[in-house]
């Protein structure tokens, strides 16, 4: 069904994961090739309307998961999202459990993020002359976090977890067991290799950013169930992508940015060189960024 609309501007990227290359519920679609200061996104954007509300969308992956973890070009995604008008972000990602009570086929919202990945991966906007040091003691937009968690709760029939510590690794390996019960004896609650440097970006980009992580393997702790396997993810992805999707729609009906939140000024008090220095020599590419600070 078509609907009209409520404003031609893009409100929202959705950045899709394992088992999410594309949102067929989107209308009025077009697709848009585009290069960014970082390099080409993953793949073009879909942009079209969900429940009324514009909306870009990516597979981080690229259409036919060609792009491994350590490779995703987070930058210029982020760049993409953010110039064609985005305010805010979902990174929608297939996770493995750390815990018991965390099953195959359950959707959370984290709360929370433990960086284990290698260093690999650029995981800032700021490397020219310009430093910067945003907040990050929340790194998932505490303003959209409570209608997505409503939006699941309503509209899903699987457990929705309403918080959780994603453990980022690097990958493209799984983990080893000892890893694996070394996170859990540390409390994080799944596991993934790509709600970083996402999420560090969007916050660094003044983007709201919030995740739905899908669960779909106990990794390798639990005795008595195979070790987790790509197959396993690929397969548990087919039916968990409909709950994301359902969610995703939930959370656009009554969808507006909170242009109070934190996150969309999340640099103004983040930039330590002094803006008189800026003035003058404000890097190319950190200026899309810092400009508005700059008098
Ligand atoms: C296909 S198994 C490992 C793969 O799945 C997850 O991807 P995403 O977070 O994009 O859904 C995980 O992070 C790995 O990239
Ligand atoms: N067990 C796991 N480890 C890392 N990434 C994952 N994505 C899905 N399951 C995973």
């Amino acid at each position: 069904m078509s609907s009209t609309p409520k404003s031609e501007e893009i409100q929202i990227g959705i950045i899709g994961g394992s088992g999410l290359y594309d949102f067929e519920a989107l209308t009025d679609v077009r697709r848009v090739h585009t290069s960014t200061p970082y390099g080409d996104p993953s793949d073009s954007l879909v942009i079209g309307s969900l429940e009324g509300v514009r909306v870009a969308f990516i597979p981080r992956h690229g259409r036919n998961h060609q792009i491994t973890p350590t490779n995703i070009p987070s930058r210029a995604n982020i760049y993409a999202l953010k110039s064609l008008g985005a305010r805010a972000v979902v990174g929608v990602s297939a996770v493995g459990s750390l815990r018991e009570d965390f099953a195959p086929g359950d959707l959370v919202i984290p709360d929370q993020i433990v960086d284990r990945s290698r260093g690999h991966r650029a995981d800032t906007f700021f490397e020219g002359n310009t430093v910067v040091h945003v907040p990050f003691g929340e790194p998932f937009c505490g303003t959209i976090r409570p209608s997505l968690i409503e939006a699941a709760r309503s509209r899903i029939s699987a457990n929705v977890h309403k918080t959780g510590t994603y453990c980022c690794i690097e990958g493209p390996q799984f983990s080893t067991r000892a890893e694996s019960e070394l996170y859990r004896a540390w409390g994080m609650d799944v596991i993934g290799m790509t709600a970083l440097p996402e999420a560090k970006l969007a916050r660094e980009a003044e983007l709201c950013y919030t995740g739905i992580a899908l669960v779909t393997d106990y990794d390798c702790w639990r005795a008595g169930h195979e070790d987790v396997s790509a197959d396993e993810v690929a397969e548990v992805m087919k039916s968990n992508t409909a709950a994301a999707k359902e969610t995703l729609l939930g959370l656009l009906k009554d969808f507006d940015v909170d242009t109070r939140c934190s996150c969309q000024y999340s640099l103004s008090t983040s930039i330590i060189t002094p803006i008189d220095t800026l003035r003058s020599s404000v890097s190319r590419h950190d200026d899309w960024l810092v400009r508005k600070y700059v008098p």
